[in-house]
């Protein structure tokens, strides 16, 4: 059976207008495993509301970090997929939960360059809904009604990975080289609370409050907030960071639940205002740079932190295109062929 690989980001507008970002954010937020609320619910908030406030602001937003070549997370993420496709013998393909670059594309291209067995891979260190899960569910969907023939399998979170471990501990110690700080902070992307109970599959373990995530549980397996604080707990650990030295806290909350916490914006504040004069920041949920790293964190985090008194606020890059991240994916890639 000829085998192929799909790798498959969130995804980006087409362009830093607020006509494309509009549409973009309708797709992305109508999803129910984004806003998990019933569709009249979701329509109504997402239509009726969001859609009439948010795309200018969020254009704006976009406008600020947008390359020549179009939107860092697309770009980045075609850089990866080149240098995976040079190390490894199947076609590599590139797809987009939400946007231009639709996983049912990416399939069709494999498929016409004759796959019949793909491998997806979630670019995301971490399972939640908003995920992993809506894509796998997505790409089984559109395989089950348009690829009948086609076999399909996911790579699971890879986020305790000893080898993505080792990848992202030496990439933060580069890019720290020579620089000082008194604390470095891990900011993931946040979720409501909600999502954390909702892929409990064993319904009582998540507390939300850390005293679960010592107590071995099947649960981990979906646990985004578990799965969070262990990248942090087992990077600290490769790059001997002494308690008090670094933190975890989660950003881009959207709406008024309870979102997990702390938030990443209260955090950089408490540490301006307790002193920390250097602070760095890394984002491991994200695997490549985008609007939430380049704009929320490396300049509206850094803006906080200066306002509390801060100096210097070193934003660690993702793993973008790095070569030993490439390598890892095509190790991957190489293991399942
Ligand atoms: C209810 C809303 C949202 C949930 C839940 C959510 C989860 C989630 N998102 C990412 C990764 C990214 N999100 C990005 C942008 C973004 N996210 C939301 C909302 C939710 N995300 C919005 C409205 C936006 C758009 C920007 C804005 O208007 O603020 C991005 C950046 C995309 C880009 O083009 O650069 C990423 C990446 C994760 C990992 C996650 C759950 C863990
Ligand atoms: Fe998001």
């Amino acid at each position: 059976m000829k085998k192929g690989i799909l790798l498959v980001n969130l995804g980006s507008p087409d362009s830093p207008e607020p006509k494309d970002v509009k549409k973009y954010l309708g797709e992305f937020l109508m999803d129910e495993r984004v806003i998990d609320v019933p569709l009249w619910a979701r329509t109504l908030l997402v239509k009726g509301i969001i859609l009439n406030t948010r795309p200018k602001a969020s254009a704006a937003a976009y406008k600020k970090i947008w390359w020549d070549e179009g939107s860092p997370l697309i770009v980045i993420s075609e850089r990866l997929q080149a240098k995976v496709q040079k190390q490894v013998d199947v076609p590599v393909g590139l797809a987009m939960r939400y946007g231009s670059m639709s996983i049912e594309k990416g399939l069709q291209e494999l498929v016409d360059k004759g796959v019949e067995e793909v491998l997806l891979i979630p670019l995301y260190p971490q399972f939640a809904m908003a995920t992993t899960e809506t894509i796998v569910v997505l790409a089984e969907d559109i395989q089950k009604e348009k690829f009948p023939n086609l076999k399909m399998e996911s790579l699971p979170a890879f986020y305790n990975n000893p080898d993505y471990i080792e990848v992202l501990s030496n990439s933060i110690k580069k890019h720290l080289e020579g620089k000082t700080f008194d604390h470095l902070l891990f900011s993931y992307h946040g979720v409501p609370e909600r999502h954390i109970r909702k892929s409990d599959i064993t319904k009582s373990h998540c507390k939300i409050d850390g005293s679960c995530c010592v107590t071995p549980s099947k649960a981990h397996e979906f646990c985004y907030r578990h799965q969070c604080y262990e990248v942090t707990r087992l990077v600290a650990e490769k790059l001997e960071l002494t308690d008090g030295k670094f933190s975890t806290s989660f950003q881009s909350r959207l709406g008024f639940d309870p979102w997990l916490q702390p938030y990443t914006d209260r955090t950089i504040e408490r540490l301006g205002k307790q002193g920390i004069k250097n602070m760095a920041i890394v984002t491991p949920a994200f695997v490549s740079d985008c609007l939430e790293t380049l704009e929320e964190i490396a300049m509206e985090g850094q803006e906080i932190f200066h306002e509390m008194g801060g100096n210097e606020f070193t934003t660690v890059p993702c793993l973008n295109d790095d070569d030993a991240w490439a390598s890892l994916i095509s190790e991957w890639i190489t293991n399942w062929v």
